[in-house]
């Protein structure tokens, strides 16, 4: 599969710097991101950055995504509004574990005003390296996606 080592990232204004040192990361690991951006400082707003992110996920283009803001939370709402995207906010590397492990996540938010860079990749690591366990987690996973219909 082409596709399986292409990460999805993006950020609104709030989070370039973080954004930029994951990618960075990410490459060194040998992961291919997909950094769309922004890279330019000016106020944008999270929503549509965050879908572009989930849509490359969503699609198949990449495997997995990770989008950041101020908090995360914002821009992890906006991904989690398209279809087949499973994402959630970490501020810890066992949740980021988790989140792939159980919910079979293929997307993270990071809060670049919350956490400092050297925890941010540390949950990098925790998210990317985690597989998914299946079993009683995916009969959940199924339920979330029937309510997304
Ligand atoms: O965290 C965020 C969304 O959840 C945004 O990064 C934050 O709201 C941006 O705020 P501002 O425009 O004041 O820089």
């Amino acid at each position: 599969m082409t596709a399986s080592k292409r990460i999805a990232l993006s950020s609104d204004h709030a989070a370039i710097e973080m954004r930029q040192a994951v990618a960075a990361h990410l490459s060194a690991q040998g992961w291919e991101p997909v950094d769309i951006g922004p890279t330019t400082p000016e106020s944008t707003h999270y929503p549509r950055h965050g879908e572009a992110a989930a849509r490359l996920v969503a699609s198949g283009d990449c495997r997995l995504g990770i989008v950041l803001c101020g908090t995360g939370q914002g821009i992890m709402m906006a991904a989690n509004k398209v279809k087949g995207i499973r994402c959630g906010v970490c501020s810890d590397s066992f949740s980021a574990r988790m989140i792939r492990q159980h919910n079979d996540a293929n997307m993270l938010a990071l809060g670049a005003r919350v956490i400092g860079e050297g925890l941010a990749l540390e949950i990098v690591d925790a998210f990317v390296s985690a597989e998914f366990e299946g079993g009683r987690h995916g009969t959940r996973v199924e339920m979330i996606m029937q309510i997304e219909g």
